[in-house]
């Protein structure tokens, strides 16, 4: 039964809620973010549904997200078995824990992903690192063809460079293009992606389905990857517990291996919550950051004077003679641009992580049940005609302002904001940043010959991926 005042949605009907009505939606639709937003526009921007056993509120409107998102009542993350199953068992980690838990933890990692997790070497010079293999990769595969180029596959061309970044911080291990057991563990998290939502999936919608259906619930792979996970992440724990010297700390691993062999450290500390926080970083970090490289390439492709501008900026900043740095960011706004432009076009096609009312209580007027799951759709802000005027083109220009500075309105939220405000946006960004500067100022990228335009449909899942799509790469002449 709907509680009373609850927002308005669909209407409910016994054991399933709303989910029938939602699923026609995303089947007309194509996606979860388009069926939800039609939704807005029939009920408003709080829409309040039942899917199975979860109570859901999706908020489409920057008031009540900006609401939402900044208060405390609000902070609490889903509970139930897809939560624990993913952790092996129990609630762990810092991307889907609450309360002082997850306070604890969040607060750790911040102080050591900054003063100590980037290592002996700083986050400019991984990223500066990485950018110069992807540099050179590229180089390598156009050897031998000169200037007429080479046609390569791009939604899938940044992967380990990206993952890379991470896992230097995370594990001090920088992986090699060809590890298969690396492409094996990035495929089945893709493959993972693809099949769960923000929201959950059917099992933890309809958790009987486990038992009855557990292939068809998604229960069976789910449990499997995150075994596999589990496994590859424990192997290299084992690894470093070997090697560690307390005096000398490598990297983040470390770092928390040293706090749980003290005897002032606290309960939420144990070497499955590390394990965790690492699987975590990877979820959060590695697909979110590349495909919204692949979205940038996608809209580089269809808007080439986009391309033409930035390699204007980069010439003009950089010059050739050495490749972008971190440190040349303030002076391109355009590049800069580009980037936000990027996320937007990704995240703008998605949710945010779900939220859990910690209390019952009031939002936007309505009244919410303390564990309902509350989300943010950011199609409604991200891609507002009333924010953003033009909000389907790309056009970095939008942010910036008469003076040729950056500009960033209220309702560019793509990393959230408030207490849970995602941890690794400076790495996102600089990744995004320098990976795609590095490769415009060493080569052209267009639509391959007698090929049609990319198109900017988006494959749904947690997080929506560019279709595959391929780009004609060619060396850019050297004046
Ligand atoms: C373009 C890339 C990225 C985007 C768009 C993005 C976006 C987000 C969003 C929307 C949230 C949820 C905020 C909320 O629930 O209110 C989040 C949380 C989070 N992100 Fe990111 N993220 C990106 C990259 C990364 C990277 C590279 C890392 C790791 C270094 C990371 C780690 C996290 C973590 C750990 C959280 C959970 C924070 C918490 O609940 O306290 N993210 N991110």
């Amino acid at each position: 039964k709907k509680p009373k005042n609850f927002p308005p949605g669909p209407p409910w009907v016994p054991v399933l809620g709303s989910a029938l009505h939602v699923n026609r939606l995303r089947k007309q639709t194509g996606y979860l973010y388009r069926a939800t937003a039609e939704l807005a526009n029939c009920y408003g921007p709080v829409v309040g549904l039942r899917v199975g056993k979860d109570r859901q509120v999706v908020l489409c409107g920057y008031e009540a997200i900006k609401e939402m998102l900044s208060r405390e009542e609000f902070d609490g993350r889903p509970q139930g078995l897809f939560y624990e199953t993913r952790t092996w068992g129990k609630r762990r980690g810092v991307l889907l824990t609450d309360e002082e838990f997850w306070q604890e933890q969040r607060r750790f990692v911040l102080r050591h992903l900054k003063e100590f997790g980037f290592g002996r070497r700083t986050m400019a010079e991984l990223v500066e690192e990485e950018a110069r293999q992807l540099v050179q990769a590229f180089q390598k595969r156009l050897e031998g063809f000169q200037n007429a180029g080479v046609v390569m596959s791009m939604h899938n061309a940044f992967g380990v460079y990206v993952l890379n970044t991470l896992w230097s911080i995370l594990a001090g291990i920088r992986f090699s293009h060809s590890d298969l057991e690396l492409k094996k563990l990035q495929g089945l998290l893709t493959e993972l992606f693809a099949n769960i939502d923000m929201v959950g999936c059917l099992f933890s919608q309809f958790p009987v389905l486990r038992f009855l259906a557990p292939e068809f619930s998604g229960y069976k792979q789910f449990l499997y990857i995150h075994q596999r996970v589990w496994h590859y992440l424990k192997a290299e724990l084992d690894k470093h517990k070997a090697t560690f010297q307390p005096a000398e700390l490598r990297d983040f691993m470390d770092a928390y291996l040293k706090i749980l062999m003290s005897d002032q450290k606290k309960s939420s500390f144990s070497e499955s919550q590390l394990l965790a926080i690492c699987m975590d970083m990877f979820m959060a970090g590695s697909e979110t950051t590349t495909k919204s490289l692949g979205f940038c390439f996608l809209y580089l492709l269809l808007y080439p004077d986009v391309q033409r501008r930035a390699q204007a900026e980069i010439d003009a900043v950089v010059g050739r003679e050495r490749l972008p740095s971190l440190s040349d960011r303030p002076k391109m706004p355009y590049m800069e641009a580009i980037v936000l432009e990027s996320v937007r076009m990704f995240m703008g096609r998605t949710f945010s992580i779900p939220h859990r009312a910690l209390k019952d209580t009031e939002l936007q007027g309505y009244h919410i049940p303390k564990d309902t799951m509350v989300i943010c759709n950011f199609n409604g802000t991200l891609m507002n005609k009333d924010i953003w005027g033009d909000p389907d083109v790309f056009r970095p220009d939008r942010f910036i302002d008469s003076q040729g500075s950056i500009f960033i309105p209220d309702q560019y939220t793509p990393f959230g904001f408030g207490k849970h405000r995602c941890m690794g946006e400076t790495l996102a960004k600089s990744n995004v940043f320098l990976f795609t500067a590095s490769l415009l100022q060493n080569f052209n990228f267009s639509i391959p010959p007698s090929s049609l335009p990319p198109t900017t449909e988006a494959v749904d899942g947690v997080t929506p991926s560019p279709k595959p799509f391929h780009a004609l790469v060619t060396p850019r002449a050297v004046d």
